[in-house]
């Protein structure tokens, strides 16, 4: 068990382990009981007062019909506020979601501190530093890092042997590195003044001082963010909980991967890459069972669903055929259209819900490059959000296009493609064969989505294009 339940855990019932395929929707275990806020907030504390559906959250323009990507988005995440939050132990703290500004509780350094191994001195002992020139010292003492020994008054003429990290005493203004030294014999040392050399001690809160801003509220924390919590002293992060990702995979050819394939089966690649995707952006999936092509046990498993997690997400189902189900199903679970269809390619049925009780519900394409296109451009913004972070916006970059795309599009297309550097230092973005909405080869390959922009002409090769990073988390 992983420490950071889902952000959900109603009563306890937060989204079971990912990895966990659920036999049936109900069964499986819970992950973990949430201390933070959200372990027994209503709905509303859940998903923030502006997430509940209520009259006054409806804007008359909804749905967005065709909607751009960004403008979906934006709409969405809006209404969205991020799990409660909990304490975990700085050994456990990697990868969360720092929940509140973190302020220095002490200056760092905390005191002064020499930075290399030599003497301490006083600089008006030292030779004049447009002279040069050596100067001999008689050393009073010795300083190690870690002791702290009496800190008498520097007396004229004297050296402190000192090592790096020892605490420098006032009075001392600079140390002179051990190779610029020479020992004397009877306890003096001769020291050089090598012109320009820094002072080499870090003064007392030169790195932060007390009460300022280390990390901000929303960060993700990596080593380098751990290393400033422990510096700080802390053994335990307040971060947000893990937001709880459900997964629900629809239609009858659906197999599990380890499962017999049968005639005109296919296995449900989608869930497993939809899974392993929320868990490295920092949230708890869990992956129901196959849902069969029937509104009634879709909408079903939809319901029980959103019981169990903070955003739920389907694939497949959600185009025109006889056998889509997706639109009825959310329906008959009670959800509100919010975004009908979006302007994208691979993608262009993804559409998203509001559920009776706030939750959100992400409907992708069932075509494997679609579903990943719909879980880069939509959910991962949704989920970073809920996750409370502060850089939940999708980065974009511009790069040129190593080849010419004559497939026009009335929408923009996201190609998967390889990541170069351009002669003019810009990423080079070479399209990759094979590149069709159904095709799972294709996309493993790839290292970024570029944009060709929307028109009957594709794109020239060598054309600025937006991309983004496809392992950003
Ligand atoms: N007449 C029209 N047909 C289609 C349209 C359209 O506008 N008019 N849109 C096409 C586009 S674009 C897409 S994308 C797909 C979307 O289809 P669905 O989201 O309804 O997905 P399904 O039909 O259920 O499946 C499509 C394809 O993907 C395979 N699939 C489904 N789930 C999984 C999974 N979990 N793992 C792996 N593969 C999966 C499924 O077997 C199908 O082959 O509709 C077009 N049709
Ligand atoms: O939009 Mo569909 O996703 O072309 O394949």
């Amino acid at each position: 068990m992983e420490t950071g339940a889902g952000g959900r855990g109603r009563g306890g019932q937060s989204v079971a382990e990912p990895g966990a395929w659920q036999e049936a929707l109900g069964a499986g275990g819970a992950a973990g009981v949430p201390t933070g806020p959200a372990a027994d907030a209503s709905p509303e504390l859940l998903h923030g007062p502006g997430a509940k559906p209520s009259e006054a959250a409806d804007r008359p323009e909804l749905p967005l019909k065709l909607a751009e990507v960004e403008e979906a988005v934006r709409l969405l995440a809006d209404e969205i506020a991020p799990v409660g939050m909990e304490g975990v132990p700085l050994a456990d703290a990697g990868g969360r979601v720092l929940g509140e500004a973190l302020l220095a509780r002490q200056p760092l350094p905390p005191f002064r501190r020499a930075a290399m191994d030599g003497y301490a001195v006083r600089e008006a002992d030292l030779a004049p530093p447009d002279k040069g020139g050596a100067a001999r010292l008689f050393v009073a003492g010795e300083r190690r890092p870690g002791r702290t020994c009496g800190l008498q008054e520097p007396q004229p003429g004297t050296a402190l042997r000192i090592f790096t990290g020892a605490r420098v005493p006032e009075g001392y203004d600079r140390v002179v590195m051990q190779e610029r030294t020479r020992r004397l014999p009877g306890g003096g040392v001769e020291l050089d003044r090598p012109p320009g050399s820094p002072t080499h001690i870090a003064e007392i809160g030169e790195d932060a001082p007390a009460g300022a801003v280390l990390l901000e509220a929303g960060a993700r924390l990596r080593a380098r963010q751990i290393a400033l919590l422990a510096a700080d002293g802390r053994d335990e992060a307040q971060v947000r909980c893990r937001p709880a990702v459900a997964i629900v995979p629809v239609g009858d050819e659906l197999r599990r991967p380890g499962q017999p394939l049968g005639g005109a089966g296919i296995y449900d690649s989608n869930s497993a890459m939809l899974a392993a995707r929320v868990r490295e952006l920092g949230g708890i999936p869990t992956a129901l069972h196959p849902v069969p092509d029937d509104p009634r046990r879709l909408a079903e498993a939809i319901r029980e669903a959103a019981l169990r997690a903070d955003l739920v997400v389907t694939s497949g189902g959600v185009s025109v055929g006889d056998c889509d189900y997706a639109h009825e199903a959310a329906r008959l679970a009670g959800g509100r259209i919010r975004v009908d269809k979006m302007k994208m390619r691979p993608g262009t049925p993804t559409s998203a819900y509001r559920l009776p009780d706030g939750t959100l519900l992400a409907a992708l394409s069932g075509n494997p490059s679609a579903c990943f296109a719909g879980m880069e451009l939509l959910v991962r913004p949704l989920l970073l959000r809920l996750a409370g972070r502060a850089d939940w916006m999708p980065r974009w970059r511009t790069g040129r296009l190593a080849a010419s795309l004559s497939k026009p599009c009335p929408y923009p297309r996201y190609i998967r493609a390889a990541v170069g550097e351009a002669e003019d230092g810009l990423a080079l973005l070479l399209p990759l064969a094979g590149d069709r909405s159904g095709n799972v080869a294709a996309f493993a390959r790839a290292e970024a989505l570029a944009c060709v922009p929307a028109g009957g002409k594709g794109a020239a090769e060598g054309e600025q294009v937006r991309w983004l990073a496809l392992d950003a988390d």
